[in-house]
């Protein structure tokens, strides 16, 4: 796996909290409230809490999350679908929410892995700032490396706040990213995971 998808170390290590709070209080200045105020007092601390969980995603180690694969299911070979795993990402441009649902289906080659691993792959990668195209290759990856299935598709369905808050100011609409390897780069399997992600 390629570095981006691993465990990602900040180049010049990491600033102190004290340093993340302050950044904070500059910024409630910038957005012109006064961080002394009783209601703004504890509020970096609070912020620095907060990204630790947002973006727990860089401290996680996908490799380990991923490590754990079987081969017992009766000889069952066919498709493995989640579908609508749900997630919250940030936009590596202005820092404010994607929401989301990723779909995973694999073709395996005789060996399968947990379910709640590939939405533990979901959260991991949301939990960066990302672009959706990055996101939705760096979970093809993980996986693909890890269990290395006959193929792999991914598909993401995101609202982008900075488009629907700020910006264009479009509200409601939806970016579509798919990824298709391996035996998934044949239309038929495509619309076979497709029919399967829509179907109800
Ligand atoms: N391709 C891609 N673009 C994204 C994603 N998230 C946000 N963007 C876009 O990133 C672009 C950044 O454009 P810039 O012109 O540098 O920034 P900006 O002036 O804030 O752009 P506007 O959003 O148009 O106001 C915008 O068009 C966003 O819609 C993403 O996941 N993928
Ligand atoms: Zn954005």
């Amino acid at each position: 796996m390629d570095a981006i998808v691993k465990k990602l170390v900040p180049v010049e290590g990491k600033p102190s909290r004290e340093e993340a709070e302050e950044a904070v209080r500059v910024l409630l200045r910038w957005a012109g409230d006064d961080p002394n105020r009783e209601g703004l007092l504890d509020t970096p601390k609070r912020v620095a809490k907060a990204y630790q969980e947002l973006f727990g995603g860089y401290d996680a180690d996908v490799d380990s999350v991923l490590g754990t694969t079987f081969e017992e299911v009766a000889g069952y070979n066919d498709m493995v679908l989640v579908r609508d795993i749900p997630f919250f990402s940030h936009c590596e441009h202005h820092m404010v929410p994607i929401i989301g649902k990723a779909h995973i289906g694999y073709l395996p080659d005789n060996r399968v892995i947990g379910l709640s691993k590939l939405a533990r792959v979901v959260d991991i990668f949301g939990r960066r700032l990302q672009t959706q195209e990055a996101m939705t290759a760096q979970i093809t990856s993980a996986i693909e490396s890890a269990l290395a299935p006959r193929g792999i598709a991914v598909m993401i369905e995101a609202e982008h706040m900075c488009m629907s808050m700020r910006g264009v100011r479009k509200s409601g609409s939806t970016t579509l990213t798919t990824t298709f390897r391996g035996s998934f780069e044949e239309p038929t399997e495509q619309v076979r995971f497709m029919t399967m992600v829509r179907g109800r």
